[in-house]
C-alpha cells in the first residue's frame, strides 16, 4: 500500500438516503483515490410520511471536536471540505481547529438550502459561514442562492450578477469562489464561474433535464477538495470536478417519488464493476 495517500477530511452532515452529505463526500473521496475522513455534524432524516420533508438534528459540539481530534491524530491532512454544519458553536469551533492546525486547501461548500425544499436550513449558520469560514476558504462553492445570501446580492439570475457575486465574496476573504449557475441559471448550459480576484473562467456542460440531482453540489465540492489534496491547482481541481460530477448526474436515478440522488460512480465507469444477473 502506498504511504503516499492523500488525506481529506470532510465536517459534514449525514444524509442517510445516500445522495448527499457526507455519504456524497466519502463516495467521492474514494473514486478518486484519496482516504476520506468524516466528522459529523449534524444527521438529516427525511419524512416519507410528510412529502420528503428533511428535519436537520445538529451533533453535540463536544462530539464533533472529539471525531475532529480523532481525525487530527493521523497528522497533517491534504485537504478538508465542508457541508451542512449543524449550529453556530460547530462553526466556532471548527474556525479554531483550521487555525490551530493550520489546515490548507480548505473547500467550505455553504449549505444553506437542500434540492427540493424551500426553507433554508439553519439561518444562523449562514451568517456564521460569512464571518468565520469564508477568510479561511481556499475556496468557496455556494450555488445561486447561496452565493446571493454570502454577498448580500439578493437573487441571482444572470452571470453578470453571479459575476458581481463573486467579487463580493472574495472581497470577503474567500481566495477563491466558483458560483455553481446549475441548473437555476436560465439558458442550455450549466455554466459554472470561478474567481480569485483577477480573473473569471467558465465551466460549462451540457444542461440536463433531470431532478435526479440531488448531492450535485457536495459531490462537486468533495471532488475539488479531493482533486486539491492530489497536488492539482484550483482552476484544474474544479474543471476535474465539473466532469466528474456531470457524469454523477448523467446516472442519477430515482431513490423513491421524491428524490433522485446522482451516482458517484459515474465518471470512474463503476457500473463495468457490477455484477450481471
Ligand atoms: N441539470 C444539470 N445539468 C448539468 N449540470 C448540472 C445540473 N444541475 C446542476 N449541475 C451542476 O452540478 C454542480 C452542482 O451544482 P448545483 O446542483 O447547482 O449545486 P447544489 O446541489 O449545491 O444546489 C455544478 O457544477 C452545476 O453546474
Ligand atoms: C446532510 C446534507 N448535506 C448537504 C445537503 C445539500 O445537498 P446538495 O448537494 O444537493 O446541495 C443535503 C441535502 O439534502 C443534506 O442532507
Ligand atoms: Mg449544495
Amino acid at each position: 500500500m502506498s504511504n503516499n495517500i492523500k488525506k481529506v477530511m470532510t465536517v459534514a452532515g449525514s444524509d442517510s438516503s445516500g445522495g448527499a452529505g457526507l455519504q456524497a463526500d466519502l463516495k467521492t473521496f474514494e473514486e478518486y483515490g484519496t482516504y476520506g475522513l468524516t466528522a459529523i455534524t449534524s444527521i438529516v432524516t427525511m419524512d416519507p410520511d410528510h412529502h420528503w420533508h428533511h428535519a436537520v438534528q445538529p451533533i453535540d459540539p463536544e462530539l464533533v471536536h472529539k471525531q475532529m481530534k480523532t481525525i487530527l491524530a493521523g497528522g497533517a491532512l491534504d485537504a478538508m471540505k465542508t457541508g451542512m454544519l449543524g449550529s453556530v458553536e460547530i462553526i466556532k469551533l471548527l474556525r479554531s481547529i483550521i487555525d490551530e492546525h493550520a489546515i490548507q486547501n480548505v473547500v467550505i461548500d455553504p449549505v444553506m438550502v437542500c434540492k427540493g425544499e424551500d426553507e433554508v436550513v439553519q439561518p444562523e449558520n449562514g451568517q456564521a459561514i460569512r464571518e468565520l469560514l469564508l477568510e479561511k476558504a481556499t475556496i468557496v462553492t455556494p450555488n445561486l442562492f447561496e452565493a446571493g445570501q454570502l454577498a448580500g446580492t439578493g437573487k441571482i439570475t444572470t452571470l453578470d450578477q453571479m459575476k458581481e457575486a463573486a467579487h463580493k465574496i472574495v472581497e470577503l476573504g474567500a481566495k477563491h469562489v466558483v458560483v455553481k449557475g446549475g441548473k437555476a441559471l436560465h439558458g442550455p448550459k450549466a455554466i459554472d464561474l470561478l474567481y480569485d480576484g483577477k480573473e473569471f473562467v467558465l465551466y460549462e456542460a451540457d444542461k440536463m433535464e433531470t431532478n435526479h440531482n440531488h448531492g450535485a453540489g457536495c459531490t462537486f465540492a468533495a471532488a475539488i477538495a479531493a482533486g486539491l489534496a492530489k497536488g492539482n491547482t484550483v482552476k484544474d481541481a474544479v474543471a476535474m470536478a465539473k466532469q466528474f460530477t456531470t457524469e454523477a448526474i448523467k446516472q442519477g436515478f430515482a431513490f423513491n417519488q421524491y428524490v433522485g440522488p446522482v451516482w458517484h460512480g459515474a465518471y470512474n465507469k463503476a457500473e463495468q464493476r457490477m455484477v450481471k444477473p
